[in-house]
């Protein structure tokens, strides 16, 4: 894939496994990098910079393995970055090597502060290696991309200078870092004006953007620079990188997306033009957000935009009511848009009649009104003291308050596991259906919650694939109470189950009862 100037949508630079493996303890291995950059390549990126290949032989290996597994001919491009000298930029050549599209990305820092304290350079030594690193990187590769580091703390003229010198000397895109991450959309907007106006050759280049996000800036600045005209965003997955982080790809492409009428008057398209702003696959980003957040360890905050785990939940009664009643009447996207499969109402002190109804209804709950009132009442007593009302505490409330039997259906009465580095990791449970029988069996597996999993489904024998597991400590030390979250699917339905317990396989084996009753009742 080649990209033209005059191409009219925007460029996503993705550096999730360059500035986003710059965030402390996200370091991520050759095998990792390589799994994200794949799915960034279903995601539609156009450039991957897959890394630093001077910085260390791992990074080297996995930007020459992601350059022959994932740069091929109808691939992105691939890119690593380089200092402004010879060796970096040969190790970046190097790496590259294999990659059917490949880019140098080459910086050196262009502000005065850096100058007179990193570098211990003149404006004119910079001016001069700026030169000549970029037309070297010119000989190794056709596709340079060169950044004034540190542009937004630029002196104008002298960064109007480099910018010229490069672009004379080979460069095809310029970008500006915002590296301190210190700018306002409005003073992005003013840079891009300038340098449009004062760089006479800018136009044989795509200009991009790198924002930083240290005052939480960084999206609304790379999108203040589109509308001055940039055609590449460099973002990452999550919004991961350096201190505070990078723009985060997800708010950049769902914001020219859903905001599309606003953007394409900045394009030369007709305002009202259904043409995509970007190459970006939406439907991939809930997934490529998962996947570099269990890699990288960077857990995803819950209210972060797009990706958080509650940007599609809704919490309070009057929302909730909307929501049932008409999806737009609180959300400006649709979850599936992000392949989220569905979006959830959370029951809490500020939810209402309607969302408490419709969530009795999906537990499969019918109750007639004097039945429904006293559990509404109870309900919100109890939500009172809670921070999220959990399936079974609304199950609690119904056996308590109401005539309706709740079918038992199996009931674990015991489990034991047995598990370390020098056994097979075993465990045996006692089970009594619905039908009083009382079941003992025992099975291996991978590990412990394996096997508990695996014997459970040996004695329940109901078809289910487990398409979700997690562990949070509920309360803190070491004798802390761990909850664990399953969820499983059994043909297009998904059933949900928690259980806490200071012994986390223990709370696991609870939980996926919970989860099976759910899908028993719901099958019988
Ligand atoms: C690149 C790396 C291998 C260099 O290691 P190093 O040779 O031991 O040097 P240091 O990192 O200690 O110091 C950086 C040197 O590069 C110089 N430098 C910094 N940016 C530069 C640039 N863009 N162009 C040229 N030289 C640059 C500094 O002035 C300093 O030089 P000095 O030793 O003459 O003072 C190492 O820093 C590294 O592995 N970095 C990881 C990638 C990284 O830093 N990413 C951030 C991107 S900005
Ligand atoms: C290479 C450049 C765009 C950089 O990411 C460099 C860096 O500071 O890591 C920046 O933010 O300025
Ligand atoms: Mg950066």
């Amino acid at each position: 894939m080649s990209i033209s100037t005059q191409q009219d949508r925007v460029i996503i630079f993705d550096t999730t496994l360059r500035d986003g493996e710059q965030s402390p303890g996200a370091t991520l291995n050759v095998e990792e990098k390589l799994r994200i950059a794949h799915q960034l390549a279903v995601l539609g990126v156009d450039v991957i910079e897959a890394g630093f290949a001077a910085a260390s032989p791992g990074d080297f290996e996995a930007i020459r393995t992601i350059a022959q597994q994932v740069g091929g001919s109808d691939g992105p491009i691939i890119c690593s970055l380089a200092r402004a000298v010879r060796a970096d930029i040969q190790a970046a050549a190097e790496a590259l090597q294999p990659a059917a599209h490949k880019r140098i990305h080459t910086m050196i820092s262009t502000s005065d502060i850096h100058l007179k304290y990193q570098l211990k350079k003149s404006r004119e030594e910079v001016l001069a290696i700026a030169q000549e690193m970029v037309a070297y990187a010119k000989t190794l590769v056709e596709d340079v991309e060169f950044s004034p580091m540190d542009a937004s703390r630029t002196a104008r003229e002298f960064l109007y200078q480099v910018i010229e010198v490069a672009i004379a000397n080979g460069a095809t895109t310029i970008n500006i870092p915002d590296t301190v991450g210190y700018f306002t959309p409005k003073d992005m907007g003013a840079l891009i004006q300038g340098i449009r106006e004062n760089v006479p050759n800018i136009d044989q280049v795509i200009l991009s953007v790198h924002t930083q996000n240290d005052l939480g800036l960084a999206t609304a600045n790379a999108l203040a620079a589109i509308e001055q005209g940039v055609r590449q965003v460099e973002c990452t997955i999550n919004g991961i990188g350096e201190r505070a982080g990078n723009a985060a790809l997800e708010e950049i492409v769902m914001a020219l997306q859903v905001r599309k009428p606003y953007f394409n008057p900045y394009f030369c398209h007709p305002v009202d033009a259904d043409v995509s702003l970007v190459k970006i696959k939406t439907q991939e980003i809930y997934k490529t957000s998962c996947l570099v957040s269990q890699l990288t360890g960077m857990l995803v905050q819950p209210n972060k935009a797009i990706v958080g785990a509650n940007a599609f939940a809704h919490e309070s009664g009057i929302h909730q009511d909307g929501i049932l009643k008409h999806r737009q009447t609180y959300e400006i996207m649709d979850a599936a848009t992000i392949g989220l499969p569905e979006n959830r109402i959370v029951l809490g002190k500020h939810s209402g009649r309607h969302a408490f109804r419709t969530k009795l209804q999906e537990l499969g709950f019918e109750l007639n009104e004097t039945d429904f009132n006293k559990a509404f009442t109870r309900f919100k007593e109890v939500a009172d003291k809670k921070k999220e009302m959990s399936d079974w505490d609304i199950e609690a409330i119904i056996r308590d308050e109401t005539q309706i039997q709740i079918e038992k259906g199996f009931q674990l009465e015991h489990v034991q596991v047995t598990c370390g580095d020098c056994t097979i990791p075993s465990a045996t449970v006692t089970i009594v259906t619905p039908y009083g029988e009382i079941l003992t069996d025992a099975a291996v597996g991978t590990g412990p919650v394996d096997a508990v999993y695996k014997v459970i489904n040996r004695v329940v024998q109901i078809p289910n694939q487990l398409i979700e597991f997690s562990v949070q400590s509920v309360t803190a030390g070491i004798d802390a109470l761990g909850k664990v979250t399953i969820r499983l699917r059994h043909q297009e339905s998904i059933f949900s189950g928690q259980a806490s317990d200071t012994d986390i396989v223990v709370a696991a084996a609870y939980a996926y009862m919970n989860a099976l009753n759910r899908l028993y009742r719901y099958i019988n």
